[in-house]
């Protein structure tokens, strides 16, 4: 089997980072020590320390099928630390985040689901050296005729191009599929591109420099006109991930034609993806990594509140964290001692013995009032909200009474009554305003309690 890797486009899921927009890292200085507050990052010291770690380990490839479990109380940042991992390794380290929950589904089986985002866990880095012809676009020509089908109109049968570099220039005359891949690309005169000369897949890289002085306001990227010449050997490097190469490969590949497009819309979106077509990807992968075309980058699987998911998924899981290509798995809980889901079985943190035995443990601990105030003071900057200093003071205090969660909900809902009341920064009294309208989970609990006969059981 041979892989269809030039039409690969890149399918990562974009972590839910919203609430964590402040994170950028694990805020660690030069030689790798904790800072007390850098990155986004407050306090929780011991438990960025183990993650800087665990990072420097997965740069250097020796975790692989390794499990790190975050075990501590709800808003204690286990999110917060696995996503500042994540920007830690760069974005050429693959990382997808889940929820447990999100594996039941009507349609889809929940081993698969995790079994796709293993893969969209698992990188792959091709170099290939590839035929090319490179250059600054000097003309660009469509060559066209009449359509014999259609007594009106023209089809675009071949294309001219002219292509420069420093040493020299060259008048192609391409086949029309390409045309349409300049068209796709944008691709005017002046612009620098490459096409591959096997796949006649074309990519813009930029705008010559030669037209910078233009009095242009679009942001485009202006690059030298290549060197060498038009027709040349070029490394280009991709990076892909194994759920990539599966949807690549999995999709009906049937041509252009009316009937295949109608097919396709009533079909799911989602392609079956099946284990045959797995097991033969990753033996072409393997073959790829022994003959040194490709490089495996082990990503990150992160899955939050991982005490959701079922017996079966667990097993699934111990199963693949045994094999060769197996990513680094992160799991999240703050649950203790609970029932482990579709058994009678109470363990720790929901979760079976063999399991728990094979993890790495890292346990997150609430903040302290400062700690508490230093995140709202973050959170309010990147949520772009002015905050007065008092209010600030007061928030915090609520937030270490009741949770660091409730007290930066808080914050969207205290701005928009501020700025009804029409002050320009959030106030106490705002705070105080919110706070009353708000419940958090203990006056919420309490109040069910002393009503407990007005609601029905
Ligand atoms: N040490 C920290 N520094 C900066 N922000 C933090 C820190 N810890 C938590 N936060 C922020 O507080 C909020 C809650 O944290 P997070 O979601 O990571 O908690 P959690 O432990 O995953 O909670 P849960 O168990 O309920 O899922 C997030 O917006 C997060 O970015």
């Amino acid at each position: 089997m041979s892989l269809k890797i030039q039409t690969v486009t890149s399918h990562a899921k974009d972590p839910k980072t919203s609430s964590h927009s402040h994170i950028t890292g694990l805020g660690l200085d030069d030689e790798g020590n904790v800072k007390d507050i850098a990155d986004g990052m407050v306090g929780q010291k011991e438990a960025r320390e183990a993650s800087s770690l665990m990072k420097e380990l997965i740069l250097q490839k020796q975790v692989a099928g390794r499990t790190i479990l975050f075990a501590g109380p709800p808003g204690t940042g286990k999110t917060a630390l696995a996503l500042a991992i994540s920007r830690e390794l760069g974005p050429k380290v693959p990382f997808c985040a889940m929820t447990g929950s999100e594996v039941y589904s009507a349609e889809v089986k929940k081993t698969e689901i995790l079994m796709s985002n293993i893969r969209r866990s698992l990188g792959l880095r091709i170099k290939e050296n590839k035929e090319v012809y490179e250059g600054e676009v000097t003309e660009l020509i469509p060559q066209e005729v009449e359509d014999p089908l259609n007594g009106y109109g023209k089809t675009v049968q071949s294309v001219i191009i002219g292509l420069k570099t420093v040493r020299g220039s060259k008048q192609l005359k391409l086949d029309a599929s390409i045309y349409e891949s300049l068209q796709k690309e944008k691709v005017i005169a002046g612009d620098v591109i490459y096409i591959e000369a096997n796949s006649g897949a074309v990519r813009r890289v930029g705008r010559s420099d030669a037209f910078a002085t233009e009095a242009d306001l679009e942001a485009d990227e202006y690059v030298p006109i290549p060197k060498g010449d038009v027709h040349k050997k070029k490394e280009v490097v991709q990076d892909l991930t194994l759920h990539d190469l599966d949807l690549a490969n999995a999709r009906p590949q049937g041509g252009q034609d009316v009937m295949t497009m109608i097919q396709s819309l009533g079909k799911p979106r989602k392609t079956e993806i099946t284990d045959k077509l797995r097991l033969e990807i990753d033996k072409v992968v393997e073959k790829y990594i022994d003959q040194g075309i490709a490089e495996f980058v082990p990503g990150v699987l992160f899955i939050d509140e991982v005490h959701m998911l079922d017996l079966e998924c667990f097993t699934f899981m111990n199963k693949q964290m045994e094999k060769s290509l197996s990513p680094i798995i992160i799991l999240a809980t703050n649950r203790g001692k609970t029932k482990v889901r579709g058994t009678d079985i109470i363990s720790d943190f929901g979760m079976p013995r063999d399991l728990i035995d094979r993890l790495t443990i890292i346990t997150t601990i609430p903040y302290n009032p400062q700690e508490v105030s230093e995140i709202l003071k973050i959170r309010a900057h990147a949520e772009g909200i002015p905050i007065a200093a008092d209010a600030l003071v007061r928030l915090a205090q609520i937030g270490a009474e009741t949770s660091l969660r409730y007290a930066l909900q808080l914050l969207t809902p205290a701005w928009i009554q501020a700025e009804m009341n029409a002050y320009d920064e959030v106030t106490q009294e705002a705070i105080d305003d919110v706070h009353d309208l708000f419940l958090d989970v203990q006056r919420s609990s309490r109040i069910l309690k002393d009503n407990e006969e007005v609601y029905l059981a």
